[in-house]
């Protein structure tokens, strides 16, 4: 096999394997839905909340919240509940079904008494599911339910709107319309596209899609035929396949790369305008200079970019010199350079969708025009990566109303910031909630070498991590800000027994000197970090290149997270030794 990459992140040795066809990971991501048991019978709803799924990975973590809260999956609402009733148990709903929709980084960060929001995508994927079960309640509804079932619908579509006005930031608009855009909004639209949706420049983004008018939860945005979408089809069709089919186990990632290569200069592509409008220049980190690098000094994005680079030069020497010399027809010389393979390793990272093609096929590709919606981690649109069978079309429905003249967001996935810009080349504005900071613990064994039982309560693993303290809500004492798992792992093995609990506020007779071993370790892990990374540095902002001013935002995430840490643990102490 060839993989196309395989990146690995190394961050305090934990590591993460990413291959090509992770990009934007959850568009294909399957919603447990809930279900409608009776309606009306005896003026009584009943809303049945998929049960938590034998096959999850996060089962045993999901069961574990959901029975420390005490929540069910079956719920029921007499028509004659009052309003304050009814939204009692929409709370209780509410809570259960964000569990439901918990990756694990979300259930990782998740204390006892949390009960969200744990993160705008799941508050939306959320109350996304919940509206459905309502809105289909609601066709069929009687007089007897109706009210109740509004109240239901009212208080969602408020939470909807609350999840949009606390997490988003605007971009500034630098230009309302785009010529060359334009065209392709207008190719697109002759070749079967429908879009609500029309190109506009941001200071910060580039293009980006804004909406031309009102939209709703549940409206097409966009919709792209299959017909237009570039996926490994045209690969087969081509003169190339032969060629590549012969190389040993080559992915067809890597063919559609090769693909793209020649095809941006074919005057006569069927893609042309499409190829027209990409950059001349991506701007990902896998383009940083090396003033750029010099400032990631300290950081593990810096050992993750030249390991990526690294490899991505390991594929082309493996790859283009021979092609172009065994096949100089097929592939000629001069448009497979190193350079123009980085290219389009950068758009294919930065642009490529999963997508489950009709024929059932999960591949990678390229869509034009739905290539021109940025990111955000409060997006419109959650969910887009299934061509639908009826219409062999490519969907976008939104998941919060878009107004008109609203920039339109995708979600790319549930990504950290150092994936964000070694593949895409920017930070998200906001609270990130999956920008955490691994820690690999060797002690996972027991003496007889078998592992102990962790977090998930799953399988072992030795992996915890850390994120901004400020993003903890536990109010409970000796949280200390920290992500529960972690303190429950090293309270156990700092006591020496080694079996990692569950995590729980530690009983009110726990030994003080053993909290501030805990905190002191954890101290003792990110003091030297810190200082690694440095003080904040002095830089001339305006004069610099958009790499280092990446890099110097970056590095400043990275102090701002760690020193939330160490002041947690510090004011844990001081906490500590005040009770004493
Ligand atoms: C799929 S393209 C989106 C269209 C792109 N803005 C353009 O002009 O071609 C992905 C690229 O858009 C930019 N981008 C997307 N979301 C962004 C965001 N929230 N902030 C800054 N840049 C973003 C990054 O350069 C990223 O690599």
């Amino acid at each position: 096999m060839i993989p196309f990459l395989v990146f690995i992140s190394d961050y305090n040795n934990s590591r993460e394997i990413f291959f090509f066809a992770k990009k934007k990971k959850n568009s294909s991501r399957k919603i447990p839905m809930a279900t409608v048991e009776e309606v009306g019978r005896g003026g009584m709803v009943t809303i049945c909340l998929p049960p938590l799924s034998k096959e999850d990975p996060l089962l045993s973590g999901k069961k574990r919240l959901s029975d420390a809260r005490n929540l069910k999956f079956k719920y029921q609402l007499p028509a004659s509940s009052s309003t304050e009733e009814v939204l009692q148990i929409l709370d209780q709903i509410v809570q259960a079904t964000r569990i439901l929709h918990m990756d694990e980084i979300e259930l990782y960060f998740a204390g006892d008494d949390d009960c969200g929001p744990y993160s705008p995508r799941n508050e939306l994927e959320s109350l996304n599911s919940i509206l459905i079960v309502i809105n289909s309640l609601l066709s069929g509804a009687k007089n007897d339910i109706i009210q109740v079932l509004h109240v239901l619908k009212n208080r969602i579509m408020t939470m909807i709107n609350s999840v949009a006005v606390q997490n988003i930031h605007e971009m500034i608009i630098e230009k309302l319309d785009a010529d060359t855009e334009e065209m392709l909004l207008t190719w697109g639209e002759d070749h079967g596209v429908r879009t609500k949706l029309k190109i506009s420049y941001f200071k910060e983004a580039g293009r980006g899609a804004v909406a031309s008018e009102d939209l709703s939860i549940g409206d097409i945005a966009l919709e792209i035929p299959e017909s237009l979408i570039i996926s490994e089809d045209l690969v087969r069709e081509s003169d190339m396949y032969d060629p590549l089919k012969k190389l040993d186990g080559i992915a067809s990632d890597t063919m559609l790369l090769l693909w793209s290569m020649r095809e941006r200069y074919n005057s006569n592509s069927r893609f042309k305008i499409y190829f027209d409008t990409l950059p001349e220049e991506f701007n990902t980190g896998l383009s940083f200079g090396v003033d750029a690098l010099s400032v990631l000094e300290g950081t593990l994005l810096l050992e993750e970019l030249l390991q990526a680079r690294e490899l991505l030069h390991q594929q082309y020497d493996a790859l283009c010199p021979k092609l172009c010399a065994n096949y100089p027809n097929i592939f000629q010389q001069e448009l497979y350079t190193w350079d123009k393979f980085l290219w389009a390793c950068e758009l294919w990272y930065s642009n490529g969708m999963k997508v489950v093609l009709s024929d059932g096929k999960l591949g990678t590709c390229l869509v034009p025009i739905a290539g021109l919606l940025n990111h955000s981690l409060c997006p419109h649109i959650l969910h887009y990566g299934r061509v639908d069978q009826s219409t062999k079309s490519l969907k976008f429905h939104v998941s919060r109303p878009c107004k008109a003249g609203e920039q339109c967001y995708l979600s790319y996935g549930t990504f950290p910031g150092s994936h964000l810009i070694t593949f895409y080349g920017f930070l998200p504005k906001g609270d990130n909630p999956y920008d955490v900071i691994p820690l690999d613990f060797d002690d996972c064994c027991n003496e007889d070498g078998r592992s102990n039982e962790t977090w998930t309560g799953e399988s072992s693993r030795t992996t915890h991590m850390v994120r901004g303290a400020w993003l903890s809500k536990s109010d409970r004492p000796h949280t200390y800000g920290l992500p529960p798992p972690l303190l429950a792992h090293l309270r156990s093995v700092l006591k020496g027994d080694g079996i990692e609990e569950p995590p729980e506020v530690p009983k009110a007779d726990m030994h003080k000197e053993h909290e501030r071993a805990v905190l002191k370790t954890v101290l003792s892990i990110f003091n030297p970090m810190l200082e690694g990374i440095g003080d904040s540095d002095d830089f001339d902002w305006d004069n610099s290149r958009w790499d280092v001013k990446l890099a110097f935002d970056y590095k400043d995430l990275q102090r701002r997270i760690i020193s939330s840490v160490t002041k947690s643990c510090y004011s844990g102490l001081e906490m500590l030794d005040a009770s004493a």
